[in-house]
Order: C-alpha cells, then sequence, then structure tokens
C-alpha cells in the first residue's frame, strides 16, 4: 500500500459544517461521519492536530450585530468551539481513536490547558490533539489559531475542512459564475482578498511556508485524498 504523504498535519475543521442539515448546533450523523474520514487518515498512522471552530454555535461578528462588545462576543465565540472540541473529542473516542483537548483559555475543570510539549508528546504517541478556544485572543479566528498551531507542531500542511471543494474567484455559494483554482500562492491568495480564510492566516503560514489545502468535508475520502498527496480541492502554495 502507497505511504501517506505527510507524517503530522493539522486539520482545521469548519464549525459551521457540523450543523449538517440542522440551524444550529452539532447534528450526531454530520459529527459521526466527520469522524469516520479523520479515522480514515489516523488508521494510516498519520499524527494529527485538529483545530474546530465555531461557526455552528457562535461567531464575534454575530454578536456585535446586537450591540455587544466584541471582546465579550470573541470569549463567546472561543468558549463555543470548546464545545465542539469536547463533542469532537467524544465522538472520536466512541469511534476508538485516542484524543486530548487542549484549550487555549483556561478551564482546567473541564478540559487540559494548551502545552505545546504535552501536545506534541501527545501527538509522537499517536493521540489525536484537538486544539479548543482558537489562540485564546479576541480579534482572531480559528483559521489563524489553525496556522498558528500548525506551525507550533511543526505540522507540514495545513487542512481546511470546510462547506466548499476549494477557493475560487469569489464565494462560489454568492457567485454560480466562480471558478475553482487547482494552485494559488499566498501572494495571490492574499492580494485577491479571498474570504475562504482570513489574511492573517494566510499571511502566518505564508511566513513559516506552511502549505495549506482547502478541500470540502462534505465529499467522502476527500481528507484521505489530500493525506496521501492526491488531487484534491485548492492547494496554497509559497
Ligand atoms: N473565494 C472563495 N472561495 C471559496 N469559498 C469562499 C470564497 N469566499 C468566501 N468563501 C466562503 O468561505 C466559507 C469558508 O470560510 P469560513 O471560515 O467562513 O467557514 P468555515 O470553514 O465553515 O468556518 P467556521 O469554522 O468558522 O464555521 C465557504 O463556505 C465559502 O462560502
Ligand atoms: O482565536 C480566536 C478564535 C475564535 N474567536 C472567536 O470565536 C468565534 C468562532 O470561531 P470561527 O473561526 O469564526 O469559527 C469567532 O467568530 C470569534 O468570535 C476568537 O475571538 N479568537
Amino acid at each position: 500500500m502507497t505511504a501517506p504523504k505527510f507524517r503530522r498535519i493539522l486539520l482545521k475543521l469548519s464549525g459551521e459544517a457540523l450543523m449538517g442539515d440542522d440551524a444550529y448546533g452539532i447534528n450526531p450523523a454530520m459529527l459521526g461521519s466527520i469522524v469516520a474520514e479523520i479515522k480514515s487518515v489516523t488508521d494510516l498512522g498519520v499524527e494529527l492536530g485538529v483545530v474546530i471552530g465555531g461557526g455552528n454555535i457562535f461567531r464575534g461578528v454575530g454578536g456585535t450585530a446586537t450591540g455587544m462588545d466584541r471582546a465579550t462576543a470573541d470569549y463567546m465565540g472561543m468558549l463555543a468551539t470548546v464545545m465542539n472540541a469536547m463533542a469532537l473529542s467524544d465522538a472520536m473516542r466512541q469511534a476508538g481513536i485516542n484524543a486530548r483537548v487542549q484549550s487555549a483559555l483556561n478551564i482546567e475543570q473541564v478540559v487540559e490547558p494548551y502545552i505545546r510539549g504535552k501536545a506534541i508528546r501527545y501527538l509522537e504517541e499517536g493521540k489525536v490533539v484537538i486544539f479548543g478556544a482558537g489562540t485564546g485572543n479576541p480579534f482572531f479566528t480559528t483559521d489563524t489559531a489553525a496556522a498558528l498551531r500548525g506551525s507550533e507542531i511543526g505540522a507540514e500542511m495545513v487542512l481546511k475542512a470546510t462547506k466548499v471543494d476549494g477557493i475560487y474567484t469569489a464565494d462560489p455559494k454568492k457567485d454560480p459564475q466562480a471558478t475553482r483554482f487547482a494552485r494559488i500562492s499566498f501572494d495571490e491568495a492574499i492580494g485577491r482578498n479571498l474570504a475562504v480564510m482570513d489574511a492573517t492566516a494566510f499571511a502566518l503560514c505564508r511566513d513559516q511556508k506552511l502549505p495549506i489545502n482547502v478541500f470540502s468535508i462534505f465529499k467522502t475520502g476527500a481528507l484521505k485524498r489530500v493525506v496521501m498527496g492526491e488531487d484534491e480541492g485548492t492547494l496554497v502554495h509559497v
């Protein structure tokens, strides 16, 4: 059997994707199918860190729309990602995957704090590490957390698993004429202001020479295809 192309990766999972067909929250069937995709790569021996979003529960910008203070709303958003991380970890446990949650915000009665050295040790032991609470700072996103944790753990690639199957010339959900890039450089993605990922995340990955692959979490086998080095979604390169 062919070996995976990557030894250690950072997977950014869309929070919104967890809703499945529901209007809010975590859909158990959707969670189960995401875990099955993850198991297909952990079974290959790939070391996996995961950052999960919170858009299925709460986003800071949504809170500010109702007059809430931005930083307060962002802390709520970060706590939403911890709930998703806990749900994902438990679904992994049920599927026989050994996972640990580490949080960038201290809530030690609930999950352990983020400690880089410990996270790396868990990865070396074959455990999946789920990084909750984003970067721990308001005004950032979980995309930036993925770029940050990916850089810290020495991941060879950031895999952004989202609701669309790659990066397009414009948001494909709004513009049916948009066309997909097979590959795009960081400079072009930033220059074109492509909103699939925030510019801070793109810039950090560019500086760290950490490639990103954007693909659909709804497409069965796509995660494994990326890990095997096959052509899937959009590759963002230096
Ligand atoms: N140029 C583009 N190419 C592809 N998708 C784009 C583009 N511009 C905007 N998008 C939108 O960006 C979305 C993905 O980014 P976003 O981080 O908002 O969602 P997410 O991955 O579901 O994250 P979250 O974890 O916050 O829920 C896609 O669903 C798509 O509709
Ligand atoms: O480093 C971070 C990461 C996230 N937030 C807040 O959490 C929500 C949910 O994250 P998404 O990336 O949008 O899924 C986000 O909208 C922010 O409000 C943060 O403040 N800092």
